[in-house]
């Protein structure tokens, strides 16, 4: 009986050394979250300045990378890692199991009510640009087979499916063996990941000769985007575009202050992905799906100016999940005005998170373990302390296009 007290006891004891543990590595997150938002709020909106000055605080980034390293795969990893399994199996889903083709059914249907519901009057100049010059069903159908054709001809093999991880931390999709992972990080956490500032990444043209899926032997693809094999220790500065055939941006746009930088980086992803190439947006929420629901939709029409289309989206318990098909080859020429406000975050309306001068200020508090943060601040902070544990599906998009 005593033998079992005592257990208990060693037991309760290291469950509170690793809560504590848990929450002094979340702390290191929220502090650098934390600082770079009221940096931007002071800055006036200047997030070129903020942001300049934040890339040479290397020392500061590297505690936030070996603290996300930890969490995430210490603190986490009791559980199936479930943001990364999400991602992994809406690729697979997507090029291995039936989902773009799916989805191009779905497109040519929809060109087809469209088109033909609209006399020749109707074809104003828009709908000729968007739907061509195709009046008749069977020219829509012909254009769909070609169009499918191609695209069964560029379906990855597995094992070479091209992924991007933008914000990687540790890659952890080398673990999957579809893909051929490239990590890239402002801050690697660990040897596999390439150091680069996604912000400040140049794109050049695409490669003439891509990596082919056909091709038995494809060439790497580092040795193709011309990568060292030494990752760490070279920066990455450019990316051809058109290389990729999944883009992955994980917790990473809620660590930008502004939303011009989170615009930017889908603008970046969006010309680095091949015509239906899909970008994976997986951001933290642990409220109902139906409380953000206006962010999501918000986020959804940003994306959409860019020339994406959401095909699956999952709310699960702390997370939200998002797959965005890039259905448009080029970039429109010109965007609505403010457009990159529709990639918001809670925060970036509210005052009462920075309304903590009264705590000790970041350099004094160097992990931001001060515990002050209002109920909506706390949405990252959330997913990490609760961690992402076992992460039921409580919502799924069904007007998405094929996703489920
Ligand atoms: C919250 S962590 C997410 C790590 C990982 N993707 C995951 O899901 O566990 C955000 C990561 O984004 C990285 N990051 C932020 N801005 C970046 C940028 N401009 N370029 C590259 N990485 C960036 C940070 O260094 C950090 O490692």
């Amino acid at each position: 009986m005593r033998y079992y007290h005592n257990l208990q006891m060693i037991m309760d004891k290291d469950s509170d050394m690793v809560k504590d543990q848990h929450q002094k590595l979340s702390g290191v997150i929220k502090g650098l979250h934390k600082q770079l938002r009221r940096a931007y709020r002071e800055s006036d909106g200047d997030h070129v300045s903020v942001w300049e000055r934040h890339i040479k605080d290397s020392a500061r980034m590297e505690r936030y990378a070996q603290a996300m390293h930890q969490l995430a795969t210490q603190h986490w990893s009791v559980h199936p890692d479930t943001r990364i399994q999400w991602c992994r199996q809406a690729a697979l889903e997507y090029f291995f199991g039936g989902g773009i083709h799916l989805a191009l059914e779905k497109d040519m249907k929809r060109k087809m009510r469209q088109c033909l519901s609209k006399t020749p009057t109707d074809l104003t100049n828009h709908t000729l640009k968007e739907f061509g010059t195709c009046t008749s069903e069977d020219e829509i159908k012909n254009n769909f087979e070609e169009e499918m054709q191609q695209v069964r001809e560029n379906i990855p093999a597995k094992g070479h499916v091209r992924l991007l991880d933008v914000g990687s931390c540790y890659n952890p999709f080398l673990e999957c063996p579809e893909f051929e992972s490239i990590g890239i990080d402002l801050s690697p956490a660990t040897q596999s990941v390439y150091q680069c500032d996604f912000l400040q990444l140049e794109l050049t043209p695409s490669l003439a000769h891509p990596p082919s899926s056909s091709d038995l032997n494809p060439t790497p693809l580092t040795t193709a985007l011309g990568l060292s094999l030494a990752p760490q220790s070279s920066p990455v500065t450019r990316l051809p575009r058109a290389s990729f055939q999944v883009v992955v941006f994980s917790l990473l746009l809620e660590y930008l202050p502004a939303a011009a930088q989170r615009w930017a980086c889908c603008v970046k992803a969006h010309s680095l992905l091949q015509p239906h190439g899909l970008l994976l947006i997986v951001t933290p929420d642990s409220n109902s799906a139906y409380r953000n629901a206006p962010m999501m939709k918000s986020w959804r029409q940003a994306l959409e100016h860019l020339g994406f289309h959401r095909w699956k989206y999952h709310k699960m318990e702390h997370v939200h999940c998002m797959a965005f098909r890039k259905v448009k080859e080029e970039l429109p020429e010109r965007f609505p005005e403010s457009v990159e406000n529709l990639l918001y975050i809670p925060q970036d309306f509210s005052d009462a998170c920075y309304d903590d001068d009264h705590l000790p200020s970041s350099e004094r508090d160097p992990h931001g373990l001060a515990n002050d943060d209002p109920e909506h601040e706390a949405q990252l902070e959330t997913f990490l302390l609760l961690s992402a544990g076992e992460l039921p599906l409580l919502c799924s998009d069904e007007e998405d296009d094929g996703g489920g």
